[in-house]
């Protein structure tokens, strides 16, 4: 079976007033099936960068991104729609969901815009919704849940298409610390129980002792924390 993401020698610049700030010059990395991985480096050192990258947001400059076996670089600009909504979940700082929707149709509509039955779909959500203890909060909209309920629907939302990749930036950095540490376990529970593999970039060492591995950017280059 093909790794769910692979990074090789990706290279990211971005021009600013004075000259050119190289932020990725030649990043490596591989994530194994069910691997969970943390991404701790310093403010600015490209971590959103990078998952922006990975997540096939934004293209490289240099270096290729594989995913489940196929080159980024490859792929249509619907193949990669495509990858992004069946391969990749996205789980951010800030829950970005849809104001005017309910906890459940926040989870609905990822698996619908793939073609899944509404049934389907509603099925999966509830399940998943269920198993983060939203169970009671189905239909109320965002504004009507705590900032831990919220991002617990964002992280149902990323995984309800059965991802192969979360890819995470700071999931819980807008949290307070103790709800941090439970919205934190569990997301890894889940994604461990859906044995997707898992990039996550966080700034608590704590929490990135609960990973399989830890790396970090240095100068622009993947390497061991
Ligand atoms: N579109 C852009 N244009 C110019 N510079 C950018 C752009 N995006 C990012 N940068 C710069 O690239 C560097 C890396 O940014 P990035 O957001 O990837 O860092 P980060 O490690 O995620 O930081 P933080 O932990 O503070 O979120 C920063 O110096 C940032 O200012």
């Amino acid at each position: 079976m093909s790794e769910p993401l692979v990074l090789a020698g990706v290279a990211r610049r971005f021009r600013t007033g004075d000259g050119v700030l190289e932020v990725l010059r030649g990043a490596d990395l591989r994530l194994a099936a069910g691997e969970i991985v943390a991404l701790v480096a310093p403010s600015g050192a490209g971590k959103s960068t990078l998952l922006h990258i990975a997540g096939l947001l934004e293209r490289p400059d240099a270096g290729e991104v594989t995913v489940a076996g196929r080159a980024a670089s490859a792929m249509t600009e619907r193949e990669r729609t495509e990858a992004r909504g069946r391969r990749i979940g996205f789980v951010y700082q800030f829950h970005h969901l849809l104001p005017e929707f309910s906890a459940l149709e926040n989870v609905v509509m990822p698996q619908m815009i793939l073609g899944t039955a509404r049934r389907v779909a509603e099925a999966r959500a509830r399940a998943l919704l269920e198993q983060l203890g939203l169970g009671r909060r189905l239909s109320h909209r965002p504004s009507r849940l705590s900032g831990g309920e919220q991002q617990r629907v964002a992280i149902a939302r990323a995984l309800a298409n059965e991802p192969l990749v979360l890819l995470a930036d700071e999931p819980t950095g807008n949290l307070d610390a103790a709800t941090a540490e439970v919205v934190f376990g569990e997301l890894l529970a889940l994604v461990r129980g859906h044995g997707a593999a898992a990039l996550v970039a966080t700034h608590n060492p704590e929490l990135a002792d609960r990973m399989d591995r830890t790396v970090t950017l240095r100068e622009g280059r993947i390497m061991p924390a």
